[in-house]
């Protein structure tokens, strides 16, 4: 996608669709029990997969690049009594880790057999009743396992205590499963380290929830990027002031660093970007993003664009993603003119010099480098490849931006 050096226009409203995290939670619970009327399905790439994959009863599963799809998978084919499913995904996805939670699923009495590496997709999943009720999971690689695991256990005859060992990583996404199933009529304890969670019973069974989706914090972030770039007032909807995603930190991480202030207007759950006209930038950004890490390209990319010196931190389940996305973003800032040194759990800016001419940023097969280097076209033009990358979480990104920017 050839992006011309653009400026902003002013008091446009982009409408972003359902979270992705929350629509793929409600779609497992839904097909697991039967009882949910969601409103404002995400309309990414993700979710469609996930969706046919719940419709299809064909023994292979192909879930292409979708992870979170591909990790809930795995536990609901685990209870899906006496059916064989092979998992499967695309090549990336053959790299992406799964052992903590097929050991955690075996342990509790599931047969499942990697198809070719140990510890990664394909898998082979014998479905069984499962009647353990405690289990133990590293918690250090990905919430997605533990996620995966709150989703089947109402399900499971006498609920399941879940004991996450060691550092837990992305714990938002931990808390934003729990007040699903809360609001699903599920009853979950998190005290220290262990999750209990009860057996789903009948009468909750048996009542419809209406769940309306809030629109997806991560597609949000791009456009604070922009609001800080750009310097205009950019309204975005529909989202809530008490969000449950953990990417809603980006409206306090843009007011402290970039001055942008966010206003709620509750009755038409929208947000305003509104950026400080004379605010002073700061000596340097320190922040460990361990608990929203899908918005740590989206941040770097701003700080380099504004040479704001940047030193991140928790940053540990990057390399594990669509792409390693350190490495990625240490390649392409670079061509913004960001010199970066990058460790496995950090990223952290060395020098600012003067953007490349011809700039084409590699996306990587990763939407988030996409759409996180989209908004530099307002410091000055360059090239985005394999643009069509975005459809995994925001197929109307480009139309989005299109309709807010004058060239
Ligand atoms: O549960 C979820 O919906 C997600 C959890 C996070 O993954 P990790 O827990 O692997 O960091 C996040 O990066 C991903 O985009 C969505
Ligand atoms: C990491 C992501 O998704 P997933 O793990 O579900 O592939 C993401 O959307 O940034």
């Amino acid at each position: 996608m050839k992006l011309e050096k653009s400026t902003l226009l002013g008091n446009k409203t982009v409408q972003i669709s359902g979270s992705k995290s929350i629509s793929n939670r409600l779609l497992i619970l839904e097909s697991l029990f039967n009882t949910i009327k969601i409103g404002n399905l995400s309309n990414s790439q993700d979710t469609q997969l996930l969706k046919k994959a719940l419709s299809e009863t064909t023994e292979i599963v192909d879930i292409h690049h979708a992870g979170t799809a591909m990790r809930f998978l795995t536990s609901y084919y685990s209870i899906a009594e006496g059916k064989i499913t092979v998992l499967t995904g695309s090549g990336r996805m053959k790299e992406r880790p799964i052992k903590n939670l097929v050991t955690a699923l075996q342990n509790l009495g599931v047969e499942i057999e990697y198809m070719e590496n140990e510890g990664f997709p394909p898998l082979k999943i014998h479905g069984r009743k499962i009647t353990q009720t405690q289990v133990n999971v590293p918690a250090n690689i990905s919430s997605q396992f533990i996620t995966s695991l709150l989703l089947i256990a109402g399900k499971l005859e006498n609920g399941l205590e879940i004991n996450l060992v060691g550092e837990v990583t992305s714990r938002s996404y931990i808390e934003m499963t729990l007040d699903i199933l809360t609001k699903f009529g599920i009853k979950t304890h998190f005290t220290g380290s262990t999750i209990q969670v009860e057996p789903f019973t009948t009468d909750a069974e048996t009542t419809t929830v209406n769940y309306e989706v809030e629109s997806d914090w991560s597609s949000a972030s791009y456009f604070y990027s922009i609001c800080a770039l750009g310097r205009e007032t950019i309204h975005l909807k529909s989202f809530y002031k008490e969000s449950t995603q953990g990417d809603s930190a980006i409206a306090k991480i843009y007011e402290e660093f970039f001055g942008i202030k966010t206003i709620f207007s509750e009755d038409e759950h929208k947000l305003t970007l509104q950026p400080h006209p004379n605010f002073s930038f700061p000596e340097k950004i320190i922040l460990d993003m361990n608990n929203c890490p899908d918005i740590a390209q989206t941040l770097c990319v701003t700080a380099a664009a504004l040479k704001i010196p940047f030193d991140i931190s928790g940053l540990g389940t990057l390399k594990v993603k669509e792409t390693d996305r350190l490495s990625a973003l240490h390649i392409e800032l670079k061509k913004l003119g960001t010199e970066t040194e990058i460790t496995d759990l950090t990223v952290k800016s060395i020098s600012f010099n003067e953007p490349q001419e011809n700039i084409s940023i590699k996306t990587y097969q990763d939407h988030r480098m996409a759409m996180s280097f989209a908004p530099f076209c307002l410091i000055k033009e360059l090239n985005i490849e394999e643009e069509e990358v975005v459809e995994k979480s925001y197929p109307m990104f480009w139309k989005d931006l299109e309709s807010i920017l004058i060239r």
